[in-house]
């Protein structure tokens, strides 16, 4: 599945240069609102921050298919998030790089552009959308297309959140001086989802990067672990998303991210 996700995408990436080349993009940048620190907004020790992404379906499936981007961003930041997520792939998560410009004017979270990030042409979209922040997946990038690509997003002023899932992946992002790292608790080959990523890793990583655990949390439980391993911040998706109530569920999370009653016995 992975391959055929990096397929698809290089082909739409190739149709989109033809039809607004990079030059493009790139001129038009001075019209962007402009970037906000997005890393150091989850720093606050002995508390877990969330960033809530909003996130219509899965290459697994539909979650919520119809639901409004706009909407969902007021009930994240009504629910207590302190940042928000937007995944702008089509094809297999129901996006579109439009959500991140129509969120970016309706709340004033920090918003990360979540997308399969392979060439610079994305990151010029990112910052033009309104975009704080980029994801960069090391598995999918040689060290130098990672550094380059974080050099780039840093001199247009976002951050990049490096995502790992293996100790290789991490040698990648020290490599090339990540101060933002996403542990991804999901393989994206298998889709099998452990927090034990997040548990192994975690204690592998200096302490003045700023750490996230993404995928695959979804109770008080998980969030009251990840902050006994010290981790400055957890993105969920799908379990907000999937809830009858998604601003009810993220106030859950968020007492149980900020300090709730109990231990972790993962
Ligand atoms: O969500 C997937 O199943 C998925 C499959 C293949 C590649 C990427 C995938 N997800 C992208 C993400 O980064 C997640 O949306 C994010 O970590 C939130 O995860 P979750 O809370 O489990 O929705």
């Amino acid at each position: 599945m992975l391959e055929k996700i990096l397929t698809h995408k290089r082909a739409e990436l190739s149709l989109r240069k033809k039809r607004c080349p990079q030059s493009q993009l790139e001129a038009s940048l001075h019209l962007a609102p402009p970037p906000r620190p997005f890393a150091q907004a989850l720093r606050f020790p002995g508390k877990v921050r969330i960033i809530a992404e909003i996130k219509r379906a899965s290459p697994r499936g539909p979650i919520r298919p119809d639901a409004d981007p706009v909407k969902i961003a007021r009930l994240y930041q009504r629910g207590g998030a302190a940042a928000v997520s937007v995944l702008v792939d089509e094809r297999f998560f129901g996006g579109k790089p439009a959500f991140l410009r129509l969120v970016r004017w309706e709340i004033d979270l920090p918003l990360l552009y979540k997308e399969f990030v392979l060439d610079p042409y994305q990151v010029y979209e990112a910052r033009l959308l309104g975009a704080d922040a980029v994801l960069l997946i090391a598995r999918l990038l040689r060290t130098e297309e990672l550094r380059m690509l974080k050099e780039l997003a840093a001199s247009l002023g976002m951050d990049s959140l490096v995502e790992v899932h293996s100790r290789d992946d991490l040698q990648k992002a020290l490599a090339v001086g990540a101060e933002f790292i996403g542990i991804n608790n999901r393989d994206l080959a298998t889709f099998r989802v452990s927090l034990q990523t997040t548990r192994l890793l975690r204690p592998l990583i200096p302490p003045e990067v700023v750490v996230v655990s993404a995928s695959g949390i979804s109770s008080p439980l998980a969030l009251t672990c990840l902050r006994e391993w010290k981790v400055d911040a957890a993105l969920i998706g799908e379990a907000l998303m999937a809830a009858p109530d998604p601003e009810a569920k993220l106030r859950e999370l968020v007492t149980a991210a900020e300090g709730g009653e109990g231990g972790c016995s993962e």
